[in-house]
């Protein structure tokens, strides 16, 4: 999710229809327009893991109102529930704790994106605002998903309240993606400005997730445990939403209430790997330093129930439930797309090309040298649960509509000033490889959105492209290439017939990462 927050007239939140009544299934899934069948299989994916459905699955109170049940834990509430959150689906995570909760929530406090209140009035998203009184206090900050003034007055709100619970207390704690910038609390004498730029620099020179939050755990009082540490001796409940492939909960926002397992080495390891080691200031070397002798073990995190709510997968197993309705043969390929955007884009490509053989020639080996590069091309990426084999058995075995559904979080390498956003590069990109060769007798359609409703800096969430997308640009003027040069893929929808092509959600208010969906419908 970018700076820029405008909510769109949004999402139908309503399940898709029964569509298997009357009639045969594919004759239904055959009518239907695929873009739009790719639509309400995209809201399907969000609708799964919007704040309220989520919390319902995991939070229940007792008919009585005296316990609280997460999953299979009850905790006993008397007036001791308290509330802190952090990142940028936060907001209607706790609008729906509070609907939830009522009375017995005795106070809270959030920090959440700067404007995210106004976005969500503006759009009429009553469900994603606090009540008027609300006894949770929300803080709004982080700019750019950056760590700023605003943020760190959060960070030491939530730390105050934290450290102010008993034994007899229970914490609740919402975690959600951009939790780390919303939550800075430098261990002094580290300040903001040099964890800030030290942040900077780190993803500038291509940290991931996994090695900035390293860093930016050894330097916070809070991440890596620390909250958890502030509330002791209160319980603590985290209900977390996972913007990170795997869903690892120590990465997730920095694992605030997940004791770290890292030292001193790993964090000198990462800063020597970006050069970033001699330079330091003197205040991280002081911080680094100190933390080889007082590390924080994980037995101090004994008291913390850490849940993930939400997730790319839980989304991928809605969308592929909607799909069967529909009338599709519907495989879940991977939630964990990882790498490069234009070999991820060559992969879904060759995919096109090999389902499509099979699924038109009813041979599974007529497309063998396709098939080869496209499982080489699966090794070269490295997806951990790719279930390629699965998914082309699939398509053999399915004589008709087959839809193949995918999640993760592709890498664009900005190389030029356009405007664009890695969903709308990927669909790009792909509908380039889709008219690399006749695909044969089935119609094709690949769709890539972010579930956040924001895709890069655009307004978009995404794009969805068929074969024949360079040749018809073509003819209207449009050379992708140079779009693709530039980076410029939101331009190139935004022109290129109308706009039709264009995923609009607007903010969804939430974030599980992006959904991949491949459509193949034999003619
Ligand atoms: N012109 C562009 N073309 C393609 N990708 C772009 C462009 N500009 C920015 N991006 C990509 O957009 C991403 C940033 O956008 P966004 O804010 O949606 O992602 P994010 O910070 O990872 O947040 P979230 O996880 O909430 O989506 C970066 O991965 C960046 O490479
Ligand atoms: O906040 C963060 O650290 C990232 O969004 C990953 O969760």
């Amino acid at each position: 999710m970018a700076a820029v927050l405008q909510v769109l007239p949004c999402l139908a939140r309503a399940p898709l229809r029964p569509l298997l009544l009357g009639g045969t299934v594919v004759r239904l899934a055959s009518g239907m327009a695929l873009a739009e069948q790719a639509r309400q299989l995209f809201e399907s994916a969000v609708g799964a893991v919007l704040p309220g459905p989520m919390l319902h699955r995991v939070l229940s109170l007792d008919p009585g109102g005296g316990q609280l049940k997460v999953r299979d834990r009850s905790f006993q509430l008397r007036q001791n529930l308290y509330l802190v959150g952090f990142g940028k689906a936060v907001l209607g995570m706790a609008a729906a704790a509070e609907e939830l909760l009522g009375q017995h929530l005795v106070q809270g406090v959030i920090s959440v994106p700067k404007g995210i209140r106004a976005a969500m009035e503006h759009a009429g998203k009553q469900e994603m605002l606090l009540k008027p009184h609300s006894c949770v206090q929300v803080f709004e900050g982080a700019e750019d998903n950056l760590p700023d003034r605003d943020a760190l007055r959060a960070a030491l709100a939530i730390r105050q309240l934290a450290e102010s619970l008993t034994a007899d207390d229970l914490l609740l704690v919402l975690i959600s993606g951009g939790g780390s910038a919303l939550l800075p609390a430098p261990i002094p004498p580290v300040t903001l400005e040099e964890k800030q730029t030290l942040t900077k620099l780190l993803a500038a020179r291509g940290a991931n997730i996994q090695e900035l939050n390293t860093i930016r755990k050894a330097l916070s009082q809070l991440k890596g445990g620390g909250l958890a540490r502030a509330a002791y001796p209160a319980q603590v409940v985290s209900l977390i939403l996972s913007d990170v492939v795997g869903d690892p909960v120590e990465v997730i926002a920095s694992g605030p209430t997940v004791a770290s397992v890292h030292n001193v080495q790993d964090c000198l390891h990462i800063l020597n790997r970006y050069g970033l080691r001699a330079a330091l200031p003197r205040s991280v070397k002081t911080v680094l330093a100190r933390a080889d002798s007082d590390p924080h073990g994980p037995h101090t995190c004994g008291h913390v129930l850490n849940v993930i709510i939400g997730s790319n997968a839980l989304a991928l197993a809605e969308a592929q439930r909607q799909a069967e309705a529909l009338g599709y043969q519907a495989v879940v390929l991977s939630a964990a797309m990882q790498g490069d955007v234009e070999s991820i884009a060559r992969f879904y490509g060759l995919l096109a090309q090999v389902a499509g053989t099979r699924l038109t020639l009813a041979g599974a080996g007529a497309s063998a040298e396709e098939g080869e590069q496209l499982r080489e091309l699966a090794a070269e990426l490295q997806l951990p649960d790719l279930q390629l084999k699965e998914a082309l058995e699939a398509v053999v075995r399915a004589r008709g509509p087959v839809c193949l559904l995918a999640g993760g979080e592709p890498t664009v390498q900005l190389q030029g000033s356009g405007k664009g956003g890695r969903n709308q590069e990927l669909a790009l990109r792909v509908g380039v490889e889709l008219g690399r060769q006749p695909l044969g007798p089935v119609d094709v359609l690949f769709l890539s959105g972010g579930t956040d409703g924001q895709d890069g800096p655009t307004e978009a969430a995404g794009a969805w492209v068929m074969p024949g997308l360079a040749s018809q640009a073509a003819a209207e003027g449009l050379d992708v290439a140079t779009f693709l040069s530039h980076n410029d893929s939101h331009t190139f929808f935004r022109c290129f017939r109308g706009g039709v092509h264009l995923l609009h959600t607007g903010l969804t208010g939430t974030n599980v990462m992006d959904a991949h969906l491949l459509f193949l419908r034999p003619r």
